[in-house]
């Protein structure tokens, strides 16, 4: 079998024929997220306060049996099963590497990423390896795990050159691996000078190149994957490379500034949106990757009536989105694979252990608004506008809008770093309580909430996926 590789505007195997990727992104797995997975904050603060309730053992049990449960074979088959043909992995470098322990590598790392990639290639789905998190963080917001919303991942060259390293270490280790499409060495970079991005990039690419000649690199755009209007002559230095985009609509969102029906006039809204990310690329003729998209869903225990209507309109967004990728030939990866019940293909159930055990806790994290993600802050509202209020009285515009913008309004901001990073430290404890007492027997029952037996389908969502798996329009 031979490498994909970047060809022009198109992806080919070893024949030279184009082939399209379409699958999902195996989030909240090797690295945790809050709404995904369920615990407040960020993944090294519950893994710390897990470890200080039941001891560390217990603790490595508890996350180990996690990993191996979130995805078996039986994924792969499901996956198979639906058309699609390439899951991008998110992972942590802390599965690698220690900052208490700088740039020796933890092969244990390997142990989940290895069974996943092969079970993958068993089933004849690709898989694109995807580094989401960095040291210091590379992104202001919480799924780049760095607690903080600075993303001091750019203020620190040894931040840059640890991830260099690893990444080295891992070309060194996947290179001759051809089920593997590519690798997408940062997600979601939030540079706010611009450049020193381009510079990482430039001196990932020749690391990678280094110790492996084969594999197609994913580049993000930066600002959350939004922006290349920096990024000039760059990609002349960088062969087999395709471009990353995340294409999230506003209207797939809590947040919409309307009901989606799909008029032409949000269909237009829509493509700008879309067309605007990819603006760079298609001005030079370069390949585009959508490695992140899709809206979010009501739930009926939230919800309520509202859910089914609420869930149609979110279902045309989706719809409506692939149309224009088929009418493009686009490669994508749908944000998300598995979670607790907000945007995944396939769903924990509400009678899993694990749902039963934290029930009244996320309604808890869903009354304080604490997921940034597509949250409703209903019942939390009144409690933030007051801050925001204030800060529009006593400074100045000019001075309100700090990047991210314009990804981050100074609202969402405020929002963000009140609820998702400051009210959501007070819960981290909290969430470790519940395990307190547990030996390795009740862990294991808990873990395997997340295996394919305990989890539902989203059908609605797979099966539109499904109708548009090979689906392309010519131009
Ligand atoms: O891990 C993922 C993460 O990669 C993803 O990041 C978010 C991507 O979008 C950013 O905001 C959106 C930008 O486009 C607008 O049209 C949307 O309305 C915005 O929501 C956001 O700041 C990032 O965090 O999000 C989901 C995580 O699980």
């Amino acid at each position: 079998m031979s490498y994909i590789k970047v060809s022009g505007t198109k992806l080919v195997d070893g024949k030279g024929e184009e082939i399209i990727l379409r699958g999902a992104g195996l989030g909240g797995w090797m690295n945790m997220e809050n709404f995904i997975t369920g615990y407040p904050g960020c993944e090294f603060q519950i893994r710390g306060a897990l470890a200080e309730v039941v001891g560390k053992e217990k603790s490595e049990f508890f996350f180990d049996r996690f990993l191996e449960y979130f995805f078996t074979e039986n994924d792969a088959i499901l996956f198979k099963s639906l058309g699609l043909n390439c899951i991008r992995i998110a992972f942590n470098y802390r599965h690698f590497e220690d900052d208490m322990n700088p740039r020796v590598l933890k092969t244990s790392g390997f142990k989940h990423l290895d069974r996943v990639i092969d079970a993958c290639a068993k089933h004849g789905i690709y898989t694109i390896l995807d580094l989401h998190t960095a040291p210091g963080g590379q992104n202001t917001d919480w799924h780049s795990d760095a607690g903080t919303h600075i993303a001091n991942f750019w203020l620190h060259k040894d931040f840059q050159d640890r991830v260099i390293w690893l990444w080295t270490e891992l070309a060194k280790h996947y290179k001759d691996n051809t089920w593997i499409a590519g690798y997408n060495p940062l997600n979601e970079p939030t540079d706010p000078t611009h450049t020193t991005l381009l510079q990482f990039y430039s001196r990932i690419y020749t690391a990678i190149r280094s110790v492996d000649p084969h594999h197609a690199l994913f580049l993000d755009g930066n600002t959350f994957a939004s922006d290349f209007s920096h990024f000039g002559d760059a990609h002349k230095q960088w062969e087999n490379t395709a471009y990353s985009i995340h294409d999230y609509s506003v209207f797939g969102f809590p947040q919409s500034p309307e009901v989606y029906v799909g008029s032409e006039n949000q269909k237009g809204r829509m493509r700008r949106s879309y067309e605007r990310k990819r603006e760079w690329m298609d001005e030079r003729g370069l390949c585009v990757w959508n490695g992140e998209w899709g809206p979010v869903y009501a739930r009926s225990e939230y919800d309520g009536a509202k859910t089914d209507e609420i869930n149609s309109h979110r279902y045309q967004v989706l719809k409506d989105q692939l149309d224009i990728y088929n009418q493009d030939r686009l490669s994508w990866s749908i944000w998300l694979y598995k979670d607790i019940g907000y945007q995944g293909m396939v769903h924990v159930s509400r009678s899993s252990k694990y749902m039963t055990l934290f029930k009244d806790f996320l309604a808890k994290k869903y009354r304080l608004s604490v997921d940034a993600w597509g949250a409703d802050d209903t019942y939390v509202r009144s409690a933030y506008q007051p801050l925001i209020d204030l800060i529009k009285q006593e400074i100045p515009p000019e001075n309100q809008n700090l990047y991210p913008f314009p990804v981050w309004k100074m609202e969402s901001r405020v929002e963000r770093l009140a609820r998702c990073i400051l009210v959501s430290e007070f819960l981290v404890k909290e969430w470790a309580e519940h395990f307190r007492g547990m030996g390795e027997k009740e862990l294991d029952e808990v873990a395997k909430s997340f295996s394919l037996e305990n989890c539902l389908t989203r059908d609605g969502l797979n099966k539109i996926l499904t109708d548009n798996a090979t689906l392309v329009a010519g131009k």
